[in-house]
């Protein structure tokens, strides 16, 4: 498993960081078989494996759960999870014990927080517990409703330069990595140019340090709206789809099962059960 040393020694390299993420255990064990980097086990899940509309409904039980079963697929790759929405904005004891229950109970490597600001004492806290920290900046998901939707930010030069601060202060207080989501691509560069640990890009272009992406979304698995900033890798909803409809049609011809798959009794058993008699 690579640690956060070598991630900032990967960056320092020039080596891409890759990241996807997973929520069960079958899409950890192909994950780690890849040779990814990192996985994350994100409040996404909400969506594209709840069929929530967004991630707010996600609880710290729920990412428990899930992270449980990745970590039985990916043993040996680094475990990013997600602070749940509203898990990590109250008492600062109080997401301590969370954060403490979360890394318990999951065997996680990190926990990742969204936001700069009020969020930057909680990155010390973790941190000074330790607890390795991801912070996430640009577009903050959990907080859709205040930013009116799943928009691009970052790309005035007011609002670039505040998330440069923002990027400096989450170093600063001890984030091992940032992921920075839907902003332009210029300012990700700048951004990764002024910081020591590692920048994770989703929809912020190739100068990232690393890439993340949802598992749902680059494997094209569910109905759900794909961002414009995706690449579909394999479309294995097609195949999900063509599977289940022909399978409905077999049994429902009779077509399946065939006594290639059933079980068959010994001919001399039969005579026995029915006395020679069938
Ligand atoms: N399936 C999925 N993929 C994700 O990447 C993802 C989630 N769900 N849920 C949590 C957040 C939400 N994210 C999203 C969701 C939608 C857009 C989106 O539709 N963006 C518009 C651009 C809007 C603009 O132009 O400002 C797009 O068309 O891509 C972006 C990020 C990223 N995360
Ligand atoms: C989009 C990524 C970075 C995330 O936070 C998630 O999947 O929940
Ligand atoms: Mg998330």
């Amino acid at each position: 498993m690579k640690t956060t040393a070598q991630f900032l020694k990967m960056k320092e390299q020039g080596e891409k960081i890759v990241m996807i993420t997973a929520y069960d255990y079958p899409a950890a064990k192909f994950s780690e078989a890849a040779g990814v980097d990192m996985i994350l086990v994100g409040d996404s899940l909400g969506m594209v494996v709840l069929g929530y509309e967004s991630t707010m409904r996600v609880t710290v039980e729920d990412m428990i759960h899930h992270s449980k079963a990745v970590r039985r697929g990916a043993p040996d790759t680094f475990i990013v999870v997600d602070m749940p929405f509203g898990s990590y904005h109250g008492d600062i004891n109080e997401t301590l014990k969370t954060a403490v229950k979360m890394m318990q109970e999951t065997n996680a490597n990190a926990l990742k927080v969204e936001g700069a600001d009020e969020i930057v004492p909680v990155i010390k806290k973790l941190t000074n517990a330790g607890i390795p920290v991801v912070a996430h900046l640009g577009l903050l998901p959990q907080s859709a409703g205040v930013l009116g939707g799943y928009k691009v930010q970052g790309k005035t030069a007011e609002q670039a330069e505040k998330l440069i601060k923002d990027a400096l202060l989450v170093e600063q207080a001890g984030a091992c990595a940032v992921v920075l989501e839907c902003i332009p691509h210029q300012l990700t560069e700048a951004v990764s140019q002024k910081l020591t640990i590692p920048t994770i890009g989703i929809g912020a272009g190739v100068k990232a340090d690393g890439q993340v992406l949802v598992f749902h979304d680059l494997l094209q698995y569910g109905k759900h709206h794909i961002p414009k900033f995706v690449e579909a890798f394999a479309r294995v909803g097609d195949e999900v789809e063509k599977g289940i409809t022909s399978y409905t049609n077999a049994v429902k011809s009779g077509a399946f099962p065939t006594l290639q798959q059933s079980f068959t009794m010994k001919e001399t058993e039969l005579i026995e059960l029915y006395g020679g008699v069938k």
